[in-house]
């Protein structure tokens, strides 16, 4: 059966540039793999682009309101389609990951997110934890805080200060900056760690 995957990290931890790899490798092999990203990351326009330096095209890009079966099937026939790959995975809806696991476990189309786990103020992005809800497979991939401990956190700065409000979404380099923490760091610099967000 094939099943949906969610790899999460921190910024930085590699998630755009593992993706690029593994869909080349189905290449590589002479299978159909199929890029996809949430319009709402507007980061690198239509690409899937990693710090790294590679950069590829998407092939579908999913706007918040549409259907990821119906736009999957409008790029490509499922019966061609080998594996699918999601980048920034945290701004699918929920409703787009239940429609992934139908992708994974109904039509037998393996689907692989890589998103963040959690915002800059430690909190699910909905469609991470949907992903955390239901995906057959979670793997953490890591990166390191600047003191080197693995960073966990992701922390927000504006206008150079680290912040512990504000929206949720604020993309990276357009809206605001941000850099991987681990727990010790991320309380040192931007304050408690708070699930009601007080
Ligand atoms: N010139 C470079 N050579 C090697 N690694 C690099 C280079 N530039 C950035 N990196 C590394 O690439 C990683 C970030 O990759 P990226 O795919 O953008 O991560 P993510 O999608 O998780 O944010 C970081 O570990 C960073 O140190
Ligand atoms: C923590 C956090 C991140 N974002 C945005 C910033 C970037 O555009 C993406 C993550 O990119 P990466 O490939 O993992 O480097 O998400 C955000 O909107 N809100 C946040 O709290």
């Amino acid at each position: 059966m094939a099943k949906l995957y969610f790899r999460y990290g921190a910024m930085n931890s590699s998630k755009s540039a593992l993706l690029l790899t593994a869909a080349y490798n189905y290449e590589e092999r002479d299978q159909h793999p199929v890029i996809v990203k949430p319009g709402i990351d507007t980061k690198a326009g239509e690409s899937v682009q990693s710090r790294i330096g590679v950069e590829r095209r998407v092939d579908v890009l999913l706007g918040a309101e549409e259907s990821f079966l119906a736009k999957l099937s409008a790029h490509q026939p499922l019966d061609q389609i080998d594996a699918v790959f999601v980048d920034e995975a945290q701004f699918l809806t929920p409703a787009q990951v239940d429609e992934a696991y139908e992708i994974a476990v109904m039509r037998g189309i393996p689907v692989l997110c890589y998103g963040l786990r959690g915002d800059f103020m430690t909190r699910s992005f909905p469609g991470s934890l949907r992903l955390l809800e239901i995906a057959h497979a979670i793997e953490e991939l890591k990166t390191i805080c600047r003191c080197g401990s693995k960073a966990v956190f992701n922390g927000r700065r504006i206008d150079g200060e680290f912040v512990s409000h504000g929206a949720q979404v604020a993309i990276d380099g357009q809206q605001a900056e941000y850099e991987s923490l681990c727990g010790r760091c991320y309380i040192q610099k931007v304050g408690p760690v708070r699930h009601d967000g007080a």
